[in-house]
């Protein structure tokens, strides 16, 4: 009974929310460039003022992560993300081809339904609002039910900064009772027009199942290679940072090592002295049991945690100072939950014959889990990284950087963003990192340039022209003709 009226409760104040926004989009939708600039910045520029309190919030909340990486993250998600598109024109006339006669206009998508994961769900709050007011939608946010009160508290402060800065009021929404009902409401409702996914496999599922236009976050599963002619040691160094970084909570950082048998034991030496501990296969098989749910979904109790918290968890001894947990795999699937997405600091590890077999296992490791996704290669070899580019089923092939840091953008030139498309073969409707350009409409004004009979004139003319390919004779005859006719 108690939950039903928490459903009731929840739909409910969806539909006012949205009825809200959708008021507040057709305002936005009537501002200039510089009003929604305006907004843009006070947003951006509030997320950043308070990035250590929310940080800390969301780390106490949820249990995951690390506070101090959070206040990064937020940083990234306002001053990066509002750095990247400040500059962006994304209201009224956008292009004019005067030569060709046509026109592009910017269209807001409307009323936008953001899903924030519990695993960056300040930094998420942030940057899905700088994307959709810089294109004059409004925004109603499902908050994870784990992450609520951080939710809550960021869209409260970056609501504030908005509306001084003229934002209309309901633009930056957020439901304060997320049940299931409420957000699969969110997502089917006809003045919802496109929904930005973020968050477990069920949610992104579920979003697209819902008839909203949806653009969602497949599963990462990112293997690295470190093919034998990378620097070794900072090829290591880059791993190491970008798995401890959030303890693992951004879907783009590392899940397993691919080496060449030659290059192996350098490679174990180094991470064993950057605090990489290699799992004896006991310690391996132990831990093995807490990475994934009974229902084959991944395990919150790991995710986000040290790996102190890890080996306690596992019952596992393991030595001072260690950053990361290894373990030699040889086999990828469902049920190996090495071979699978893990957003916490635990690494597979495999080894094979050739750079050709490295590629092969990446590919595998792929379509088992994270296809569309993001991988990493270290290499000085610039015709092997070619070869990885033309092969590989992700969206985003990084070189020589860290997972996390050069799948958002933080790295690499990159879209800054903080929602990662994994195309069509991720089951996603984009492989970009989501920018504001993936929230709005072109209007094409197009003007005629010709005319019916000017499309009659390209076909042929006169009966005697239409030839025949193959008959030679007649095409030769045919060009003397012509030539005769223009002396
Ligand atoms: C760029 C980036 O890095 S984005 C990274 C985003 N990736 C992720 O977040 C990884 C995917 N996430 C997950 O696998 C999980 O959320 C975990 C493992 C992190 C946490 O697991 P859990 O705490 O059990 O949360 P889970 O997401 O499974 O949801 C718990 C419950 O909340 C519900 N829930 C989740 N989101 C919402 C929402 N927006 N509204 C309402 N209910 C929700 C779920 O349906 C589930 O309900 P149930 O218990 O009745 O089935």
């Amino acid at each position: 009974m108690e939950a039903l009226d928490k459903d009731l409760r929840s739909i409910q104040e969806v539909r006012n929310l949205i009825k809200n926004a959708k008021e507040a989009q057709a305002k936005l939708a009537e501002m200039s460039q510089e009003q929604i600039d305006k907004i843009v910045k006070a947003i951006a520029d509030a997320g950043y003022e308070h990035r250590e309190k929310l940080a800390k919030m969301a780390n106490e909340e949820t249990g995951f992560g690390r506070w101090q990486d959070k206040i990064i993250k937020n940083a990234f998600a306002s001053k990066q993300v509002y750095e990247s598109m400040k500059d962006m024109k994304t209201v009224g006339v956008l292009k004019e081809d005067k030569v060709n006669k046509i026109m592009e206009v910017a269209v807001p998508v409307g009323v936008v339904a953001g899903l924030i994961p519990s695993t960056n769900p300040t930094s998420t709050v942030i940057y899905k609002t700088l994307i959709a007011l810089k294109t004059g939608n409004s925004i109603v946010f499902s908050p994870h039910p784990n992450a609520l009160k951080s939710i809550l508290e960021t869209v409260k402060v970056i609501n504030e900064a908005a509306k001084q800065a003229g934002c209309p009021d309901g633009a930056i929404a957020v439901m304060t009772v997320p049940t299931i009902q409420g957000t699969d409401q969110l997502m089917k409702h006809k003045d919802v027009a496109l929904i930005l996914a973020t968050g477990g496999t069920a949610m992104v599922k579920a979003a697209y199942s819902s008839g909203t236009p949806a653009i969602g976050v497949g599963p990462g599963n990112g293997p690295a290679f470190i093919e034998k002619s990378a620097n070794i040691p900072l090829s290591v160094k880059r791993i190491m940072d970008s798995k401890t970084f959030d303890n693992g909570t951004i879907c783009a950082s590392e899940q397993s090592v691919v080496v060449e048998a030659c290059s192996k034991d350098a490679v174990v030496a180094e991470f064993k002295k950057q605090g990489g501990y290699f799992l004896s296969t006991e310690e391996a098989a132990q831990l093995g049991k807490f990475i994934m749910r009974a229902n084959g979904t991944m395990n919150p109790q790991i995710v986000g945690k040290s790996v102190d918290h890890i080996a306690k968890l596992a019952n596992l001894q393991i030595p001072a100072g260690t950053r990361v947990l290894l373990a030699e795999e040889t086999r990828v699937g469902h049920n190996v939950p090495y071979s699978r997405e893990k957003l916490a600091p635990i690494l597979a590890f495999y080894t094979e014959d050739s750079w050709e077999a490295a590629c092969e296992r990446c590919i595998e490791i792929l379509n088992g889990e994270g296809a569309g996704h993001t991988m990493v290669i270290h290499s000085e070899n610039e015709e092997i990284v070619r070869q990885f580019a033309l092969k590989k089923p992700v969206s985003r092939l990084l070189v020589n950087t860290s997972g996390t840091l050069g799948g958002i953008g933080a790295t690499t030139a990159l879209v800054p963003a903080l929602t990662l498309g994994c195309g069509a073969v991720g089951g996603s409707s984009t492989s970009d990192n989501i920018s504001p350009l993936n929230l709005m409409n072109i209007r094409r004004v197009a003007y005629g340039l010709k005319e019916l009979e000017d499309l009659v004139e390209q076909a042929p003319q006169t009966k005697e022209e239409v030839i025949d390919p193959a008959n030679a004779e007649q095409l030769i005859n045919m060009i003397v003709k012509r030539i005769l006719a223009e002396m």
